[in-house]
Formats: C-alpha cells, structure tokens, sequence
C-alpha cells in the first residue's frame, strides 16, 4: 500500500472547560493514500473543526501523533511546523477570505509572493491553476465582487494548490452555496484529488454531496468512525 500523506496516530485534543477538561477529539486516527478523498460527516460540536485543526498542525494533539508527508510533527519547533505547513499543507476553509481589490489571478499570485516565487513562473502557474478549476481569462481578471459564491470558493482551491501541496484540508466549503452549485466544487475538489494526488479531508455536514468521497467517516463526541 501506498505510505499515507497523512497519517493521524490517537491524536487527543482537549479543551479547559470550567472545572473539568472537554474531549474534543478522543483517541482518532486516520490515514489518507496520495490521491485519496476522505468525506468527514457529523453533528455540529462532534469534533470536525478540532480534527482539521490538528491535521493542519494549526493545534498540537495533547498526545498522539500527526505525521505530514512522511514527517512526524510532534518534535517540530513553531518554525519548522509553519515552513511545513506552508509547503506541504493546502487549506481552504469555510469563507474563501478572498482580499476584496485583488483579481482571481491576483489572489494566487499574493500566495506566490509570499513564497518567493519568480513573477514570471507564478504567473504561469496561477493561470494554469485557475483554468483548471474552471475559470477562464476574462473571469481571472474580476475580483471577488465580480465572481459567483461558487468561483469564489474555485479561487480558494486555485491557492490552496499552488504550493503543490501533499494534503488538502477543506473545511465546508459548501456552506455558502445552493446544492448544485456546491455538488459541483465537491465534484471539483474530487478531480483535483486525483490529480494533484493531494490526501485530501473534507468536512462537511452535507450527506447529499457524498458520492464522490473515497471513503466517508462519522464523528461522533470526538471520536471517528
Ligand atoms: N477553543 C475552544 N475552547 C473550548 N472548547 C472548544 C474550542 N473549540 C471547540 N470547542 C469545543 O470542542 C468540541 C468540538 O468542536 P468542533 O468545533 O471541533 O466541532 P465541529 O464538529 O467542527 O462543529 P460544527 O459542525 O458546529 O462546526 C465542541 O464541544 C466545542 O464546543
């Protein structure tokens, strides 16, 4: 079998709570294959966001492990789990969080900057990405205001991908959009798995929008299944 890009090892998450500590993830483990699309389901409170989180190395498990492209995170200083997330780690949440005075090209190219990318290769490589997630040239020179709910959130996916990331972590990112419109990103989103053979996450709490997920698991009071 294929080494897993992520792999999660009875990662327990808790927070204070008053008097006594709350469990927000209890013992999970999961591994997602390069390539692999993993739907995560479950009532609100179960646990999702804290799972994405920890995936994210954007919070530390109390105990467990996170492994990231083959690399254990749990030994990695503050610096070191930033540089990984930001080479190895695409995330798109709920709200694209597009800057508002940014074209669509502009906004993966920002991600380019930051990453010391030549302007010349970014460039290409933002017009690549933003054609391949549908949006063609004259729709990579709007801004946000200019483009639907669901280009918006292509846009996020476009940046996500720049870096070539090995994980994709997607937290609702139909929340904002009616069901078709939201069938098609999850749609999209299962394309780019296969072809960036990124292990992606999908959170989710819409059942209907399953049929393309590899594999679909249930939190449940922090824990997976
Ligand atoms: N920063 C925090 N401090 C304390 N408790 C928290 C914190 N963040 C989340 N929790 C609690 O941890 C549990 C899991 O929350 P989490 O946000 O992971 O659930 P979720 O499944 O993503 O929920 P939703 O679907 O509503 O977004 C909940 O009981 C929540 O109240």
């Amino acid at each position: 079998m294929t080494a897993p890009s992520l792999s999660l090892q009875d990662a327990v998450l808790t927070y204070p709570d008053g008097d006594h500590t709350l469990t927000a993830l209890d013992r999970v483990s999961l591994d997602v294959a390069p390539g692999e699309l993993v739907a995560v389901v479950g009532p609100s409170g179960s646990g999702k966001s804290s799972l994405l989180a920890v995936a994210a190395t954007l919070r530390r498990p109390d105990t467990g492990r996170v492994v990231v492209a083959g690399r254990d995170t749990g030994a990695m200083g503050a610096k070191e789990r930033t540089a990984l997330r930001r080479e190895r780690i695409g995330i798109v949440f709920q709200q694209p969080n597009l800057l508002p005075s940014l074209t669509a090209e502009e906004q993966v190219l920002a991600v380019a900057h930051l990453r010391g990318a030549s302007v010349r290769a970014a460039r290409a490589r933002a017009a690549e990405l933003l054609e391949s997630v549908g949006l063609d040239a004259a729709k990579r020179r709007r801004r946000p205001h200019q483009l639907s709910g669901g280009e918006r959130q292509r846009v996020n996916i476009a940046r996500a991908l720049f870096g070539g990331p090995a994980v994709l972590l997607v937290d609702e990112p139909t929340s904002a959009l009616d069901h078709e419109r939201g069938e098609r990103v999850v749609e999209l989103l299962a394309e780019v798995t296969r072809r960036h053979r990124t292990a992606t996450v999908l959170v989710t709490h819409d059942r209907g929008l399953l049929g393309r997920a590899d594999r679909v698991l249930t939190m449940r009071d922090g824990r997976l299944g």
